[in-house]
């Protein structure tokens, strides 16, 4: 009853592309244990909890369920719980993930109720829809949701975020009886150490997409140093313990019952107060220094301070008590800052220079009129020669602009499939004769081909469309926009509204990518499991359309009053623009190969 990761790497995709995120992860998750997944955030649990959950692919290495029902009996709840659920109502997002098990109504209602109670939510929410609960209400349902399928694993994404100390109490609480109950496998990926530390059976420490440690709670409070090294920091009783030890009051850890808790660690305190108030019988300064000497202090045996500016400074932060709350302030800050130059230190070599795709270096005027330039040289084509130069000529620009052969073939597939069913649509000949002849069915290639012509010149037109937008920010458009158009405002054009709405539609286009995703993702992973690893089934779609539609309109309002805050009401108000566009020698050798390859496309016309 264990799952095993061996050298398991995975990457996720978004619209810049994939990326790595876990590199050869071996471990091991047994049943009736609480695993906790712990590191920074970035550090890749989500996907680590996603692929085992099967909902994400491995690219290398294997995962073994020993045991009957495999990634089936696996239930998830995502670290958004708006990102899992999607029905219109309470009642219908619990059926949704009862629907495989083919349950009799009474059974179903049975187990709704159950799960409801287990998560204490009221069963007047049942009518409500999901979206209408509040941040910690969702988090329950998601919960109940997972819960009422029975499943064999509980794997949960940052389950205490959105929760209040009797929410995080309660969560807790339902997890150990969980997993009491079932005896099956807890895994959390958590930042959490106060919450989850006390319920767990084992860590497992994460650092950039590797396991840095693991190590069970136990081993951690005597020896923190790896939650140092994967950048997590203390728990707060652990952070409590170090400063007594500053002061020379010696925390004793127990070997079975690690102060982890508050309750276990006034128990140590009080213990450690007994010792010092028995040897202030001395004077005061003796016994503190003989205090000094002769204890060790917590965790000081094993706490060799970190060498990295970042994670000293990180050291520093966590020992708030001892140098009062003005050095705390002090220390956090310089955590912060060590950390951000850490983290600019490694973003940064992927954002400048030659690590950029070319497209993505160019001004966004230059690429708008190469576009324009090769466009118009695709939509003068109509013999199949010309269409054979354009395609090339496309290939040309999404190899030279860098963009992510992934989105594009996304976003181009749907279009491709329509423009097959309609050119095999339009080569169809019905006719219904005389008595005779009675009805006839044909199939005319010209007027299909004909047909598939004209559709392979948009699609084509589309791809270079697509390539602009790919690799060209909403700002970017919006200013080259402005600036290009700008002396039309002297004639009360409004310029800068147009420039707005059209880098708005742009915005959009990848919004509701991520929403399809994200919803399709929500369905597969609460399609009983069933269909877990494979593609979304058709019957499924209906689930996920309506709340796609829903949150593109809720995003749509979001964003007009995130706009509205920003002064965007304000009419005739200017406002400065953070970006400044040049253009530079790269983009007059853009617009030389743009002109080129029109010039190849009037000549192939
Ligand atoms: N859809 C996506 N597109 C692009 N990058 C992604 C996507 N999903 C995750 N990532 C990146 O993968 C890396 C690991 O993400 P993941 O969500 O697994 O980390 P995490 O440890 O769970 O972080 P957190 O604690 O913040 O939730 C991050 O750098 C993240 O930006």
């Amino acid at each position: 009853m264990t799952i095993v990761v061996e050298g398991v790497s995975a990457s996720v995709s978004g619209a810049n592309g994939a990326k790595q995120v876990l590199y050869d992860v071996d471990c091991r998750f047994e049943t009736g244990q609480i695993t906790l997944l712990v590191g920074r955030t970035g550090s890749g649990k989500s996907t680590l909890l996603q692929t085992v959950a099967g909902l994400i692919e491995t690219g290398g290495g294997k995962i073994t369920f020993e045991e009957e029902r495999g990634a089936s009996g696996v239930g998830i709840v995502f670290q958004y719980p708006e990102h899992q659920l999607f029905a219109r109502t309470v009642q219908s997002e619990l059926e949704y993930t009862l629907r495989p098990f083919r349950l009799s109504k009474a059974e179903s209602e049975g187990r709704i109720r159950t799960a409801l109670e287990r998560v204490k939510l009221s069963a007047s929410v049942l009518e409500r829809s999901p979206f209408t609960l509040s941040g910690g209400e969702k988090r329950k349902l998601a919960l109940a949701s997972t819960f009422v399928a029975e499943p064999d694993w509980l794997l949960l994404d940052e389950p205490s975020a959105s929760l209040d100390t009797e929410g995080v109490e309660w969560l807790t609480a339902a997890v150990r009886e969980w997993s009491a109950r079932k005896n099956g496998g807890v895994i959390i990926a958590t930042h959490d150490l106060d919450a989850f530390l006390p319920l767990a059976n084992k860590v497992i420490l994460l650092r950039e997409g590797r396991i840095s440690a693991e190590a069970s709670p136990a081993e951690l409070a005597r020896s923190p140093q790896p939650l140092f090294d994967a950048g997590i920091g203390l728990a707060s009783s652990m952070r409590t313990a170090l400063s007594l030890g500053k002061h020379g009051i010696a925390v004793e850890l127990a070997a079975d019952v690690p102060p982890m808790t508050p309750a276990a660690m006034a128990d140590a305190i009080w213990q450690a107060s007994r010792k010092r108030l028995l040897a202030t019988k001395e004077p005061e300064h003796e016994a503190v220094a003989a205090a000094a000497q002769t204890r060790i202090p917590y965790g000081a045996e094993s706490l060799a301070y970190p060498q990295s500016p970042g994670s000293r400074a990180a050291v520093a932060a966590a020992e708030p008590a001892a140098d009062g709350a003005e050095s705390v302030q002090e220390s956090a800050r310089t955590a912060e800052k060590a950390r951000s130059a850490a983290d600019q230190g490694e973003s940064g070599a992927g954002m400048s220079g030659a690590g950029e795709s070319l497209a993505r270096r160019l001004d966004p005027r230059t690429k708008w009129l190469v576009s324009m330039l090769v466009s118009i040289g695709i939509l003068l084509q109509d013999r199949w020669l010309g269409i054979g130069v354009s395609a090339i000529c496309t290939v040309v620009l999404v190899l030279l602009s860098g963009a992510p052969f992934r989105p594009l073939w996304r976003w181009t597939k749907p279009f491709l499939y329509f423009s097959l069913f309609s050119v095999g649509f339009s080569g169809l000949q019905l006719s219904f004769g005389t008595e005779s002849s009675g009805f006839e069915i044909g199939f005319a290639a010209e007027t299909a081909l004909l047909t598939l012509r004209q559709f392979a010149k948009i699609a084509l037109v589309m791809i270079v469309g697509l390539l602009f937008t790919f690799t060209t920010t909403q700002m970017q458009m919006k200013r080259a926009l402005e600036i290009t158009f700008g002396a039309l405002e002297k004639w009360k054009l409004p310029v800068s509204a147009f420039a707005l709405g059209a880098s708005l539609l742009l915005r959009f286009i990848p919004i509701i990518s991520q929403e399809a995703d994200r919803l399709k993702l929500a369905v597969r992973a609460r399609s009983a499991s069933f269909s877990k690893g494979k593609p979304l089934r058709l019957r499924d779609a209906p689930a996920f359309v309506i709340p796609l539609l829903l949150s593109v309109l809720q995003n749509a309002e979001d964003l007009s009053v995130a706009m509205e805050a920003r002064g965007y009401r304000i009419a005739g108000q200017r406002r400065t623009s953070a970006l400044k566009l040049r253009l530079g020698r790269l983009d007059v050798k853009a617009v030389a190969l743009g002109a080129a390859l029109l010039a190849v496309l009037i000549a192939a016309a």
